[in-house]
């Protein structure tokens, strides 16, 4: 049960929640986007493989991504649960997740699904732009993020819900009232 996904749009304040959570139930927040943006900021190669992608918009490609979280799951403090921020991201990445936890002898409790229309993601989405700066929070950028979300990781709704672990979430409202609505979720 402690072993935890969360999936949703870009914006949708997964990576808002996700840190909450986790402290909550006091298993890391592993989120793949921030991995990747440590590695670009202290230049590894990792970071350089993955900015281009990042910056465009698009998926840093499955090998790479594939890899790194790997890694990470195998290090002493996910051994006991974790809530994954940012992947999957699309079918090949389930495929490999479902490889990685069957290897480690643990199966994903829930998928939180977080939810919010578009135009308050896109809102939302400016306003941390104008905030943190980060390099892909452009509104051309942004649109972009959106469509690649639509195309490649919504299918994985679908996919979980099959195996009946989603727990869809209203991102809405604010940022305590979500949290809320998520320890409510995992009840
Ligand atoms: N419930 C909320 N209401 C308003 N703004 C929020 C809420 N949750 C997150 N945000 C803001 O929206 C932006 C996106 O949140 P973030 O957690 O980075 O989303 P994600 O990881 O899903 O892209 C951030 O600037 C964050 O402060
Ligand atoms: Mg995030």
């Amino acid at each position: 049960m402690n072993r935890l996904l969360i999936i949703g749009p870009p914006g949708a304040g997964k990576g808002t929640q996700a840190v909450r959570i986790a402290e909550k139930l006091n298993i890391p927040a592993i989120s793949t986007g921030d991995i990747f943006r440590k590695n670009i900021k202290e230049e590894t190669e990792l970071g350089k493989e993955a900015k281009r992608y990042i910056d465009s918009g698009n998926l840093v490609p499955d090998s790479v991504t594939n890899n790194m979280v790997r890694a990470r799951l195998a290090e002493e403090d996910a051994a006991n649960g974790f809530l994954l921020d940012g992947y999957p991201r699309n079918v090949a990445q389930v495929q490999e997740l479902d490889s990685i936890l069957e290897d480690m002898g643990v199966e994903i409790g829930r998928v939180l699904l977080l939810v919010a229309d578009n135009d308050e993601l896109v809102q939302r989405l400016l306003n941390r732009a104008a905030e943190q700066g980060r390099s892909d929070d452009n509104e051309e950028v942004i649109r972009h993020r959106l469509k690649v979300y639509e195309e490649e990781t919504a299918p994985l709704v679908a996919l979980y819900t099959e195996r009946g672990i989603v727990k869809e979430i209203n991102g809405l409202g604010d940022i305590d009232e979500v949290t809320e609505r998520i320890l409510d979720a995992l009840k």
